[in-house]
């Protein structure tokens, strides 16, 4: 069973500097959550810090009721709690299939008396068909003997995911997951996020530049600036906060950048666009 993200006034310091101030929001159980906000707004450190690579300086985060505040990264992976990183982590040289392992391997609870009783061998037979059923999922069938250097861009994105679910997470990071990718691609992949909550009984918290993702999967947007939260709501209801427009358009909110007096457009149409389009850097 998954459980309820919460993030409780998290502030996250770096000589001075706030990376987060005092965000607080609650990702609800099997939903899609994205975290959007524009350069430097403190997304990567509040994923950082989710899976603690980064140590929280005040506030607390807590998965179901167990504190991941102060963990060791390993332990919060102990909780389910898996992540993706922007830049594809994946061993070349190695197959689809043994990349899809190296997931798996954690899981395996096998020790020296459980071989000696040949638990093993059904363990890893176990294990195979698992990696089978999963690449299946993410559409690798066909591509589980390739080396994953052959695969296309695409195909390595899906991989890294596919590789992530095989730690069979109940909470599940990921850090741009579409990055890089064309349209059709992006979608591709934005529907096999939005099947895995279905399928798998999963937590997702993605963050994400491309608007047009993030508007069609996420069940809810959490929108940070400047380290602070400044909204959180509906795709649609953020796509149309006065602060979001103000925030990814620079300026004030009541006079967006480019509309010379506000006749033409209200600044939620304009936004709107401009968060379909993808944020300005
Ligand atoms: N390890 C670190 N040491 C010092 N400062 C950091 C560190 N990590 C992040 N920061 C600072 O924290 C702020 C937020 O950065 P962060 O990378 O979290 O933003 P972001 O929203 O992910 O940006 P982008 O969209 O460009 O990736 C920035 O000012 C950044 O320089």
């Amino acid at each position: 069973m998954t459980a309820r993200l919460r993030i409780e006034g998290v502030s996250v310091l770096f000589s001075g500097l706030r990376a987060l101030d005092d965000v607080s929001f609650t990702v609800e159980p099997g939903t899609v959550h994205a975290v959007i906000g524009p350069n430097g707004a403190g997304k990567s450190s509040l994923l950082n810090t989710l899976c603690a690579i980064y140590p929280v300086t005040f506030g607390r985060i807590l998965f179901g009721d167990r504190e991941v505040t102060g963990l060791r990264p390993d332990r919060v992976a102990g909780l389910g709690i898996a992540r993706t990183f922007q830049n594809i982590v994946v061993s070349q040289g190695e197959s689809v299939f043994d990349n899809l392992m190296v997931g798996r391997h954690r899981l395996t609870r096998t020790g020296v008396i459980g071989a000696a009783f040949g638990l093993g061998r059904r363990e890893e037979r176990a294990q195979r068909e698992r990696v089978r059923e999963i690449a299946a999922f993410a559409g690798l069938s066909g591509k589980l003997d390739a080396p994953a250097s052959r695969l296309s861009y695409g195909d390595l994105k899906r991989l890294e995911f596919a590789r992530a679910l095989c730690l069979e997470p109940r909470l599940l990071i990921l850090d741009e997951p579409v990055a890089g990718m064309n349209e059709a691609e992006s979608a591709r992949l934005g529907e096999l996020v939005s099947a895995a909550r279905d399928a798998l009984d999963l937590t997702i918290v993605f963050v994400e530049h491309d608007m047009g993702v993030v508007m069609s999967i996420a069940d809810r947007v959490t929108v940070l600036n400047f380290g602070r939260v400044i909204a959180d709501g509906t795709p649609e209801q953020v796509r149309r906060d006065p602060e979001v427009i103000g925030a990814y358009l620079g300026g004030d909110p009541a006079r967006p950048a480019g509309l010379a007096g506000g006749e033409s457009a209200p600044a939620s149409e304009l936004v709107a666009d401009r968060l379909t389009e993808g944020p300005s850097s």
